[in-house]
């Protein structure tokens, strides 16, 4: 098989239980998986949500902070909790990761970005798997004051390293099979589409908001990401994090979840 440059995307429901602690039966298998892929010889870059919902649960504080330092200091505590259990398990099949934070301007800033892709292609050379989240403790400032639109969700984070890195395929494990024509909590009859080639304006009427306290954007944020990742041309699959084995078939190009076709030049 073709090695592929893949970037994976795992969203808070995944990654949590619905008490806000980590949910280690899931990332076990994530890592496993993840591993196991970078064993064949495929590149893995890994995007993770869950900092500020982890911290929240690990200060304490009952319910998800709505004063924006306090959002912040969150992040800053669950971010440690979660790569330390990355690290861990990781570790046990030996494989070395890498954190990388972000903020809008980082992607931004052409010398910022050019220094960006320069890391990832160095860990990549070395066989590290980046790990990488929003610089929430930063960059939540200029995002609820909207002087910055350009991040904010880990779904366009996710495309957007897609594109700086060149991947092939970016995957988002999210807590629902792919993209309905519905949502299917509000439409039970809700249909799931397979693959889509273009992002029409009846597509983009299918996709609403988060599905749980703990996630943040919904379809709308995973249909930017795939408008991002179309345009770099890089195929994009959302499918259920529940099921980390699916991730062996998605990469050998198996009808698994739903495909975004990349636009080929
Ligand atoms: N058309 C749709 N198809 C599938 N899911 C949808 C759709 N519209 C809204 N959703 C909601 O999006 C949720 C997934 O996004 P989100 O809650 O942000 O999770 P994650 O943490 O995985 O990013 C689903 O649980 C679902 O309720
Ligand atoms: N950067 C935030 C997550 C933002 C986000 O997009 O969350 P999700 O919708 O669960 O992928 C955090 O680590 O808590």
């Amino acid at each position: 098989m073709e090695k592929q440059r893949i970037v994976v995307k795992v969203g808070t429901s995944t990654l949590t239980h619905d008490s806000g602690n980590m949910d280690l039966r899931n990332m076990e298998h994530l890592v496993r998986a993840l591993s196991d892929l970078h064993g064949m010889g495929h590149e893995i870059i890994l995007v993770t949500s869950a900092a500020i919902t982890v911290g929240t649960a690990r200060l304490g504080l009952g319910e998800r902070p709505r004063e924006l330092r306090m959002k912040q200091a969150a992040a800053a505590v669950g971010q440690c909790r979660i790569m330390h259990i990355y690290d861990k398990l990781f570790s046990e099949y030996n494989r070395s990761v890498a954190q990388i934070l972000l903020t809008g301007d980082d992607v931004e800033d052409p010398d910022r970005s050019a220094h960006l892709r320069s890391t990832f292609s160095a860990l990549l050379e070395m066989r590290v798997i980046p790990i990488v989240n929003e610089n929430d403790s930063v960059s939540s400032a200029e995002i609820e004051t909207g002087r910055h639109k350009v991040l904010g969700d880990n779904d366009t984070l996710s495309a957007i390293v897609a594109e700086l890195c060149q991947a092939n395929l970016l995957i988002l494990l999210s807590d629902i099979d792919g993209l309905y024509d519905a949502d299917p909590r509000t439409h039970p009859g809700a249909r799931l589409l397979h693959q889509v080639d273009a992002l029409t304006p009846e597509v983009l009427e299918m996709a609403g908001g988060a599905g749980s306290w703990r996630g943040t954007g919904g379809m709308a944020t995973k249909l930017s990401a795939a408008r991002i990742a179309m345009a770099a041309g890089c195929d994009m699959v959302i499918t259920n994090g529940n099921r980390m084995e699916d991730l062996y078939g998605i990469v050998a190009g198996q009808d698994i979840g739903t495909r975004f076709l990349a636009q080929r030049a």
